[in-house]
């Protein structure tokens, strides 16, 4: 008898479902807002000039072999990606207490960070958002850490809850990891203010949390890398240990070349090195190196001044297309005159907005108008252009009135 036979289907994964029935919809004019990924105002996935102009370079430069990496990955990629995120003059990087890890884009990362916190952490509490990236429980829960949440989206005010993230977090166990969204928070759009983070900042160190920062949007959320940056510089900057996941998936376009960087800022050069040491056993047996392409195109443009000039001129197109999108749509549903304050379209931040229209008019809008969004009725920004704002405008006035 077959031994694959007793495999049970998998349960109905929200997001995936909803991509599936977009696919299968014939109607022409139908419209996916469900996935996270950027598109140009034809509705495209964009290729950024620089990162062609990089390949080019790469194709021609015949010192390049096919060799493996290291377990821990190209090593410019490496010091240039920890720079980016904690800024050229981190203190932390000049006393040699940063440890970096080239991984799998974003995912990669923080699933390396879960498997050797598992391993080395007593702690096995992580708190994350509610609501949070619909991977983030899996990951955690699969390295055999236990997945609690910390409030975060008010429904109430469609903005962040900031009292009750406070008290939750201020209540979590000593050495608990908390997972905190650097930029563009994903699904909701809402990110703390700077006088939040700081508070933020104050309660995780007073109670001695470990900050496990997802930096997934870096430059992509205000168009600005520093800006996006902030938080995670603020808790860098007290000397205290933290987790970052960087991920260049967005903010360079390199969805599929899965190149990010996991970094753990360590409080000593000795401690760093440790760790630095195990974080290799975590790698070889799961992987044994990293992808070689993604991480040569972003160290031939992050090393190189005018392609790195290039990159954030086209990151913040991207950016500012997204904030268009939002401006946009609010206007088309004020014009509407639909029910409801709209602001927080706009006020919200990155690749999503967190629309407040609730599971079943999210249904009703794929039967009636073929429009796909998660059923927490999240729509991405970056997937509508000038002729679909009206279409996904008619659908929400129809679907509130
Ligand atoms: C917060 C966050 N972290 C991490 C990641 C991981 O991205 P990657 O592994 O591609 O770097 C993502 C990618 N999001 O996927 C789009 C979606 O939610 O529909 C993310 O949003």
């Amino acid at each position: 008898s077959s031994i694959l036979s007793n495999v049970l289907p998998a349960p109905e994964d929200h997001v995936l479902s909803v991509i599936f029935a977009c696919r299968d919809d014939p109607c022409p004019v139908k419209l996916n807002l469900s996935a996270g990924a950027y598109r140009t105002e034809e509705g495209k996935p964009l290729v950024l000039e620089v990162v062609r102009k990089a390949e080019q370079q790469l194709a021609n430069d015949l010192s390049c072999d096919k060799g493996y990496l290291p377990i821990d990955g190209l090593a410019d990629f490496n010091k240039l990606s920890a720079k980016l995120i904690l800024g050229d003059d981190s203190h932390a990087v000049e006393e040699n207490r940063v440890v970096t890890i080239q991984c799998l884009s974003g995912t990669g990362s923080l699933r390396v960070g879960a498997e050797f916190l598992a391993k080395h952490h007593q702690q096995r509490v992580v708190f994350v958002p509610n609501p949070t990236w619909g991977n983030h429980p899996f990951i955690f829960t699969l390295a055999g850490l236990y997945v609690e949440y910390f409030r975060y989206y008010d429904p109430q005010t469609r903005g962040l809850d900031f009292e009750g993230m406070l008290e939750d977090i201020g209540a979590a166990p000593s050495g608990a990891i908390v997972v905190l969204q650097s930029c563009a928070h994903n699904p909701t759009g809402i990110d703390p203010t700077l006088e939040q983070w700081e508070k933020i900042r104050q309660i995780v160190r007073s109670k001695g949390l470990l900050p496990f920062f997802d930096n997934a949007y870096q430059g992509f959320a205000s168009g600005n890398l520093d800006s996006d940056a902030q938080s995670v510089r603020m808790f860098v900057a007290d000397g205290g240990e933290c987790f970052i996941a960087q991920s260049f998936a967005k903010n360079m376009g390199l969805y599929g070349e899965r190149i990010g960087a996991l970094t753990i800022v360590c409080t000593s050069q000795d401690v760093a090195r440790k760790v630095h040491s195990q974080v290799l056993l975590v790698v070889r047996p799961m992987y044994l190196s990293p992808p070689m392409h993604g991480a040569s195109i972003v160290t031939t443009i992050l090393k190189n001044s005018d392609m790195y000039k290039d990159w954030t001129i086209e990151l913040k197109g991207m950016a500012d297309r997204i904030i268009s999108m939002r401006q946009q749509l609010y206007e088309a549903i004020q014009a509407r005159g639909t029910p409801g304050d709209w602001s927080h379209i706009i006020k919200q931040i990155g690749m999503f907005s967190f629309t407040g229209v609730n599971e079943k008019q999210v249904r009703w809008m794929a039967k009636e108008y073929h429009i796909y969004m998660t059923y927490d009725g999240r729509i991405s920004i970056a997937s509508l252009n000038s002729k679909t704002v009206p279409q996904l405008a008619d659908a929400i006035h129809a679907a509130v009135t």
